[in-house]
């Protein structure tokens, strides 16, 4: 199994985001545009990164009643999107009413179901009345969504060895909480892996912002971490052989 890269385009302004893009055309295949962008910039720059030849992963995490997220969904059908979050936590009903509005609108839509967020951790779940341990309670969301007929996930990929034991083996694992072994910190990100660690794990795709975009070199640091990925599939295939 192969893990891509997705990067998080988590910039204040389409000028600053244009270089970066320019210089990873060919090469990165996912930009996910966000709650930063989107607020911002709007439709029109989905658009704008599609006809840059990005896939696009929109981002939203959308969290309503039932109705609400389903034409909210059916809303953002028509733009270049190939994948779309929602919260989990917002129940069976919510989520079986957004995949339909999708299976109507855009059939190829991947919607993913964000379970817990990677900045969050036992203590703040707890803070928020769930006494689970996150790993329990993401295999609980991951459940709910399955059984509502999700195709994908959001979690960190310390749950990704668990959820590829539990969980058909269609489901995309998309995972953020990414930082490599020698970052100074993690910023607000709680349940973190390494790039090569994730896509060992079985991360479909990993999600990366801040360590790409507050590098030094943010297109050589996005080609760093598409070899590491690389580089791990290759080890695996030498391995296999
Ligand atoms: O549980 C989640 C869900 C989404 N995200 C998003 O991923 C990126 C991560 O950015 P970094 O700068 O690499 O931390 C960001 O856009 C989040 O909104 C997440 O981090 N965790």
């Amino acid at each position: 199994m192969s893990t891509d890269l997705i990067l998080a385009l988590d910039v204040p302004t389409r000028e600053e985001a244009a270089p970066l893009l320019r210089q990873l055309r060919g090469s990165l295949n996912w930009v996910k545009i966000g709650l930063q962008m989107f607020t911002a910039h709007g439709p029109d720059y989905v658009r704008a990164v599609a006809d840059e030849g990005f896939n696009v992963f929109l981002d939203l995490k959308l969290h309503d009643i039932p109705n609400t997220v389903a034409k909210a969904v059916e809303s953002l059908a028509p733009l270049p999107i190939g994948m779309l979050t929602l919260h989990t936590c917002g129940g069976r009903e919510m989520m079986v009413a957004a995949q339909k509005a999708a299976a109507q609108t855009k059939p190829g839509l991947l919607l993913l179901g964000v379970t817990v967020l990677t900045s969050t951790n036992a203590a703040g779940l707890a803070e928020t009345g769930v006494n689970a341990a996150p790993e329990s309670q993401v295999l609980r969301l991951a459940k709910l969504a399955t059984d509502a007929g999700l195709r994908g996930l959001v979690c960190s990929p310390l749950e990704v060895p668990v959820l590829r034991r539990e969980l058909p083996a269609h489901m995309q694992l998309v995972t953020p909480g990414i930082r490599s072994a020698a970052a100074a910190g993690t910023d607000d990100q709680k349940r973190t892996m390494t790039p090569a660690e994730a896509a060992r794990a079985g991360s479909s795709f990993i999600v990366v912002g801040r360590p790409i975009l507050k590098a030094p070199d943010p297109a050589a640091a996005a080609r760093a971490i598409m070899e590491e990925l690389g580089q791990r599939h290759n080890q695996t295939q030498a391995n296999d052989g």
